[in-house]
């Protein structure tokens, strides 16, 4: 059981059991804070003023509730010059919460869009020990504690998701290599528990993107069984010094190496 401090009256309540679990409580957190969002994107705001609006009281509320039920933990957040911040410093922590209060944030401004999501993943040691993705429009969170069981595929041709709004210069000639169908949507999350879901095969993204962006969904998609890798090969690192990690590939394990492939041959800058 980890320590705690006294919760503001009237904050989320963890349910039983969640204290004792990192699995439990990264979903509990990611879920807790999609509900605020889901609440705000109902008020009334729009555009930018939504988006800072989710932006801010995602962060708030997930720093609030790691600051209370994690104390001894540090926090990496997207949201860090808003005004909470992490206590500790996560250089030297054993034990780092990576979020992303909102990932997808221009389709979380574009109701009644589903492709935006709560990241919410711990590092421990070195590694990517639990992980949660809310994806409040689907009323669904992916998360390691119940690893999702990723369908049998029965698609004719691979499936790859791909940012509808930055995708990589070389996704087109992927596609046609693989004979591949491009998908495109918001957000890193929504993207690979779609691979997750069976709904695509793989998503490829370079050309820049941040830990916290890929680092709950990373942990929820090896839970699954899913490979996860930079397109170099490469393993992804989190909780470094320089927190830009540009570029990620989740797939199904069958397609890594086609893909892989393809990237070593081709230029991808
Ligand atoms: N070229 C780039 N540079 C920096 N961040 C990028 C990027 N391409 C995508 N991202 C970030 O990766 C996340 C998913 O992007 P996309 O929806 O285009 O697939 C978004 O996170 P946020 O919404 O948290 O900012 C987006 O900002
Ligand atoms: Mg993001």
């Amino acid at each position: 059981m980890r320590s705690e401090t006294q919760p503001r009256k009237g904050a989320p309540v963890p349910p039983a059991g969640a204290l004792a679990d990192d699995h439990a409580f990264a979903a509990w957190a990611a879920t807790v804070a999609g509900e605020a969002l889901l609440e705000l994107r109902g008020s009334g705001l729009e555009g930018t003023e939504l988006k800072d609006a989710g932006d801010l009281a995602s962060h708030e509320l997930l720093m609030e509730l790691l600051a209370t039920h994690a104390p001894d933990d540090s926090v990496l957040s997207e949201e860090e010059h808003r005004g909470t911040r992490s206590l500790h410093s996560r250089l030297t922590s054993s034990r780092v919460w990576i979020i992303d209060p909102v990932d997808g944030t221009r389709e979380f401004s574009e109701p009644p869009r589903d492709d935006w999501a709560v990241h919410v993943a711990l590092w421990q040691d070195g590694e990517l020990v639990a992980g949660a993705v809310a994806q409040p429009g689907l009323g669904q969170t992916f998360h390691t504690g119940e690893p999702p069981v990723v369908p049998v595929s029965t698609a004719l041709q691979p499936r790859i998701a791909v940012s509808r709004t930055r995708p990589p210069a070389f996704i087109d000639t992927l596609a046609q290599e693989l004979g591949a169908l491009l998908v495109p949507m918001g957000s890193a999350g929504a993207k690979v528990v779609s691979v997750a879901r069976g709904l695509t095969d793989a998503y490829v993204h370079a050309g820049g993107q941040f830990e916290w962006d890929s680092a709950a969904p990373v942990a929820v998609a090896r839970s699954a069984g899913l490979h996860a890798s930079r397109i170099d090969g490469s393993p992804l690192l989190y909780n470094q010094a320089d927190v830009m990690l540009p570029d990620l590939v989740v797939c199904r394990p069958e397609l890594a190496d086609p893909i892989l492939a393809f990237l070593a041959s081709h230029p991808t800058d």
